[in-house]
């Protein structure tokens, strides 16, 4: 299915009202796959903004194009009021970089890397060793701050990743897929401590993730992308609220009839948005709980088994949905598979 709209929605305010990234009409294409189809979004200053999309939406394609690693084919892009490709090397020294990759050399202790990070970056040596046991106290390091970091947890080497990204202070700082691959507590204190660098240190972030839940926790600011296009843009509040009614997800027992689902729905006239796939049913009701038994007598109608039912409010993943046309989830397989 195709996507249907996008939007943008309007939300409170913000601490300020600069804006400290700005991505217009960014295109890029690798070959035969458009990576970019126009992506245009606005972060304001000391805020936490977060592209989050599928695999292979392009996050990682404009994080690589605002962080200068690669430029855009057409469209522009600034960081902190510095473009991107005419002020390249300006924009690398405002802004920390946390990529997928491990940055870190798993051979040195946690303070050498720290100390090589900001050696070259230029950084005063008095002035390096402070930041160093500042961050490695802020990050919880200190007790492994002398062991080499190949020892260290997979939760301590990506906070050691984050803290070479901030040695040099700087004012927009990057982190590609902050969580992938941590444990649900590393990850919980990986959230902790993004939302309170944004707090101590006026900081301004851009994150990518695939996780609905952290881009809902985390983020003021929400892009979806989707197929290389920015599908709806707001505060995550502000998205959901956008959405009316109860979302209803409906476990089937076995793959549905073509076209039997929606004309057994769709008699009822209550029941909107409805979207099947293998073994899922969604659709959007006004009142869940009154809606369901009716919703179930019209399966068991036209024969189709239902395994479970669940009704909730609006959740980033409903956005999505609305959206792109199709579910996250299945969209993140479709480009794994
Ligand atoms: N260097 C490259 N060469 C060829 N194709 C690429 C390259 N980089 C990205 N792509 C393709 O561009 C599209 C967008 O990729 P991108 O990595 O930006 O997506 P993503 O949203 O970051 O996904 P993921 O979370 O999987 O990294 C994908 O189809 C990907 O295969």
């Amino acid at each position: 299915m195709s996507r249907t709209t996008s939007a943008t929605v309007p939300s409170g305010p913000s601490r300020s009202t600069a804006p400290a990234i700005e991505a217009r009409k960014l295109t890029k294409t690798y070959g035969e796959v458009k990576a970019l189809d126009g992506v245009s979004f606005t972060a304001q200053a000391g805020t936490i903004f977060a592209l989050l999309g599928p695999n292979g939406a392009g996050k990682s394609t404009t994080f690589k194009i605002l962080t200068t690693l690669t430029r855009p084919d057409s469209g522009t892009a600034t960081v902190a009021g510095l473009d991107v490709v005419r002020q390249a090397d300006q924009v690398r020294t405002t802004i920390g970089c946390v990529a997928q990759k491990p940055q870190f050399d798993p051979d040195a202790t946690g303070r050498e890397n720290l100390h090589l990070q900001g050696r070259l970056y230029g950084v005063s040596r008095a002035e390096t060793r402070a930041r160093a046991q500042e961050l490695l106290d802020r990050f919880g390091l200190t007790k492994a701050a002398d062991r080499v970091a190949r020892t260290y947890s997979g939760g301590m080497q990506r906070k050691l990743d984050v803290a070479l990204g901030l040695m040099h202070r700087p004012r927009v700082l990057f982190l590609d897929e902050p969580t992938t691959g941590l444990d649900p507590e590393a990850r919980a204190e990986m959230w902790k401590e993004i939302t309170h660098l944004v707090a101590d240190e006026g900081l301004t972030i851009l994150l990518t993730t695939h996780y609905l839940d952290e881009a809902d926790q985390l983020a003021s600011q929400v892009a979806i992308v989707d197929r290389g296009r920015v599908v709806a843009q707001g505060s995550p509040e502000a998205l959901k609220s956008q959405l009316r009614g109860d979302a209803i997800h409906i476990e089937l027992t076995h793959p549905p009839l073509n076209g039997e689902i929606h004309r057994a729905l769709d008699r009822l006239g209550t029941v909107r948005e409805v979207t099947v796939d293998a073994t899922t049913v969604r659709a959007r009701v006004d009142d869940g709980a009154r809606a369901v038994p009716a919703v179930l007598a019209a399966l068991e109608s036209v024969g189709v088994g239902v395994a479970s039912v669940t009704v909730s409010r609006p959740s980033l993943d409903d956005v999505y949905l609305r959206y792109a046309g199709r579910a996250f989830a299945q969209a993140d397989t479709e480009v794994t598979a």
